[in-house]
């Protein structure tokens, strides 16, 4: 008997008969389905061009912002990322920010329809961010990947845009750097009255270490320029850096060394993955070890706890090295606490007292902050009033004076004096 006799012997069967007419139509109806499922995959292959892009990519947050911008803007099906800002005065700003939400948009682009589709893996995790996996896929008709070149390079324009005359703040997240709320308007670093000189020889000095490459390039020298700030709290050594990388058009790579999660490993790490065109700010460098004055009890509440060496901090400073330069500054209220290996040349290049107002702060500071036609005779006597005191008093306790007394009488700020040591 042959295959086809027994099919059709099959056919005459009472009990197959029945079955076979559906069981040929379903056969029929999957060839068909298989049949249009190779030519959606054929079309797909010729006719439409497709760009995955990871979370992990630096485009990734870009392209969604310009996705809200400039297309899918009235799509329904929003997400919100929250954001805090805060400005100098303390006040804090929310700010929001509408972004597709996972599913399919459909946007219109250079003439040509694109569908995006953002899609989460809730299972997987982006190890780097401890967020869950997230990718956009772009589908377009047509072969021209330029339309793709193009996209990418608008929502990178539009984000350096959103960046312009602001400062980037990077804070450390596990093992990566992250923008830290929104670029922050810069300060002038005029804004930041130090003593006559410091804040020129600080801030000439980075910039004839930024035009020098070369000369470090020719004599085999690391390049990277070290800087130390010191002296008491609130007089501005924060505020100056945060101002000197405005300036010079950088972002802050922002590390607090009291933190007590930081170890060696990881400090090295960020240290040489710190974005470029950054400044390394190392805030209270002498907090990053076991301290001398540290309490019993303060040592068994950090026991357990990972912390940074000496050699540690050492090495990572040692092997930060970029060829666009590295600029680091550490910041400590206590010079006198820190090892002489720390701020030996090439490791600290350049170290600044950032100390009590001086005559020349409390009148600099008095004619910023005030206006009218005795001016200079008014700074003048503030400045005496103040220092007759024979109290130290720090920018940030000016500052905060002069925030009380804004719409006051210039006679009464001057008349007040001891207010500013009242708290
Ligand atoms: N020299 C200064 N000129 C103008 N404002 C200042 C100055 N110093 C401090 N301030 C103001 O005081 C506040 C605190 O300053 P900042 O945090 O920069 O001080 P700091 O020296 O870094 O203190 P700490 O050692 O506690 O970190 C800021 O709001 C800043 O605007």
């Amino acid at each position: 008997m042959t295959i086809s006799d027994y099919i059709s012997s099959l056919a005459d069967n009472p009990y197959f008969g029945a079955g076979s007419g559906i069981f040929a139509l379903g056969l029929g109806a999957a060839m068909l389905r298989r049949g249009s499922q190779g030519a959606l995959i054929l079309f797909r292959r010729h006719f439409m061009i497709t760009l995955e892009v990871p979370c992990r990519d630096k485009s990734y947050q870009w392209l969604l912002q310009w996705i809200t911008q400039k297309g899918a803007r009235k799509t329904q099906h929003l997400s919100v990322e929250t954001s805090f800002h805060q400005k100098d005065s303390g006040h804090v700003q929310t700010k929001y920010d509408f972004i597709p939400s996972t599913g399919t948009h459909i946007m219109f682009y250079g003439g040509n329809w694109i569908k995006v589709e953002r899609t989460r893996e809730s299972h997987t995790l982006d190890l780097h961010m401890g967020v869950p996996w997230e990718t956009v896929t772009l589908t377009a008709f047509g072969r021209d990947k330029n339309i793709y070149f193009r996209m990418l390079e608008e929502a990178r324009q539009l984000a350096l845009k959103s960046t312009e005359g602001k400062t980037i703040m990077y804070t450390a997240d596990t093992n990566d750097w992250k923008p830290f709320g929104h670029p922050r308007q810069r300060r002038p670093l005029s804004s930041v009255v130090l003593d006559e000189g410091i804040s020129e020889r600080i801030s000439n000095d980075c910039k004839e270490f930024i035009q020098n490459q070369k000369w470090y390039s020719e004599r085999g020298i690391p390049y990277r320029r070290g800087y130390l700030l010191h002296g008491p709290p609130g007089c501005g050594k924060s505020s100056y850096v945060t101002a000197l990388a405005g300036e010079l058009e950088y972002g802050i790579c922002l590390l607090n060394m009291s933190n007590r999660s930081m170890d060696d490993s990881r400090l090295n790490g960020l240290l040489n993955i710190a974005p470029q065109q950054t400044i390394i700010l190392l805030e209270d460098i002498d907090a990053a070890f076991v301290s001398r004055e540290e309490t019993d009890e303060q040592k068994l509440q950090y026991r357990g706890l990972n912390r940074v060496t000496l050699s540690g901090l050492l090495n990572a400073l040692d092997g930060v090295a970029s060829s666009e330069g590295r600029i680091v500054f550490m910041t400590t209220n206590y010079l006198d606490r820190l090892d002489p290996a720390l701020i030996r040349p090439g490791r600290v290049d350049l170290k600044e007292f950032i100390g009590h107002c001086t005559r020349y702060q409390l009148e600099q500071m008095y004619r910023r902050f005030y206006d009218g036609p005795d001016l200079l005779d008014f700074a003048s006597r503030f400045a005496d009033n103040v220092l007759k005191q024979n109290r130290p008093v720090s920018p940030a306790q000016i500052q905060g004076y002069f925030m009380i007394h804004k719409l006051s009488d210039q006679q009464k700020v001057l008349d007040n004096i001891a207010d500013l040591w009242k708290n």
